[in-house]
């Protein structure tokens, strides 16, 4: 088989939402495809009136094919603080077009304020290694996991554009998506996530006078071996503080305000490129990605300062290469090795 699913930006691009057919009749959800984590799981018709905020729910009793995973439960805290619960089901899902029928779905009895508040998710469906998935006592699998074997190739693709809708892929790689050829890169998936070695980055060259979207000049490049992950469910780009620091070195006006929770500049300083350096390829990030948000108002049009698409942040034990630098890249996620492939797009 092979599939397809578009990938819409919610506002300020700070997730993407994909159709999710679940059940019998099919009940389509918008769930946030995440490769950052393991478990599929969806507000329902079992969670608490008061943690919904009009999000559609999986309405397990109208679905025939429902069954319950007895004496199974999980529950999930992320990196940033929130945290979800509840029951397992094991129910038919299909995405693009792609059907596994006993996929494990993780209903929510309990979801914390940031899921509640964020009102056009339907929940997540992870992307990233079995073996962090949270279900207990018996570990499920992800619906990418499930499908591998119907795949005619046992990979997916992320095209995520800014402000407009990009797609998923499975099963196949689409040539139309990309530019030049794809660069691949081993991953570790021993901690559970599509991980691998980065070996530094390099900036436009100080005098060069591009605009913005400077890649004029290759500039000057900076070894600085780091490990990291391409996490769709992340919005921003969470780098170490060496790459950080040099690049908003080069933004007039930036600074690291814990106030308002990072690196925020003027809305109209100019942002230069930021080149990463994986293997031989070059992974450029324009400087109107960088541009993330506005930070003083909730409109680009009136804000005077803004917020960076890069931060940094304690208690990360990698750099995660979220939807900022997804954007920039066409990307290939490969259980064959595993490996990632990229290509500039
Ligand atoms: C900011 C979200 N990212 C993380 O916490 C995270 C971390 C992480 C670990 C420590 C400190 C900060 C971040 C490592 S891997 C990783 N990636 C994921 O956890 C990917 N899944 C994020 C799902 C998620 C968390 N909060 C949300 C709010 C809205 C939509 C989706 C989400």
């Amino acid at each position: 088989d092979q599939g397809e699913v578009s990938a819409t930006p919610q506002l300020f691009d700070v997730e993407y939402l994909e159709p999710v057919q679940i059940g019998t009749p099919p009940q389509t959800l918008m769930l946030n495809f995440d490769t950052g984590s393991s478990d599929l799981w969806v507000f329902s018709s079992q969670t608490p009136s008061n943690q919904q905020n009009g999000q559609k729910l999986y309405d397990i009793e109208s679905s025939t094919t429902a069954q319950r995973l007895d004496n199974h439960t999980w529950s999930i805290t992320y990196g940033d603080g929130s945290s979800s619960a509840g029951n397992v089901f094991l129910d038919t899902v299909s995405v693009g077009g792609i059907t596994v029928s006993k996929q494990a779905i993780e209903s929510a009895t309990t979801v914390s304020d940031s899921f509640t508040r964020d009102t056009a998710s339907s929940g997540l469906l992870g992307l990233a290694f079995d073996s962090i998935n949270q279900v207990r006592p018996t570990k499920q699998k992800t619906f990418i996991s499930n499908a591998l074997d119907s795949l005619e190739l046992p990979l997916f693709t992320a095209n995520l554009k800014k402000g407009k809708p990009g797609n998923y892929n499975f099963g196949f790689i689409d040539p139309t998506e990309f530019t030049g050829d794809l660069s691949f890169v081993d991953v570790d998936s021993s901690n559970g996530f599509w991980q691998f070695e980065a070996s530094g980055f390099s900036l436009p060259a100080a005098n060069s006078t591009g605009g913005s979207n400077s890649t004029a000049a290759p500039g000057v490049a900076v070894s600085l071996p780091h490990t990291a992950i391409a996490d769709t469910g992340t919005t921003l780009m969470i780098l170490p503080a060496a790459i950080a620091e040099a690049y908003y070195a080069r933004v007039a006006g930036a600074q690291n305000n814990t106030q308002n929770g990072g690196w925020v500049f003027p809305c109209n300083a100019a942002l230069p490129a930021l080149t990463l350096h994986i293997g031989t390829y070059r992974a450029v990030v324009p400087g109107e990605l960088i541009k993330y948000a506005p930070a003083d108002t909730d409109s680009f049009e009136t804000a005077t300062s803004c917020f960076g698409g890069i931060q940094t942040m304690q208690g990360v034990p990698f750099a995660i290469y979220g939807d900022i630098f997804l954007k920039a890249q066409f990307t290939v996620f490969d259980f064959d090795g595993p490996k990632l492939g990229f290509a500039p797009k």
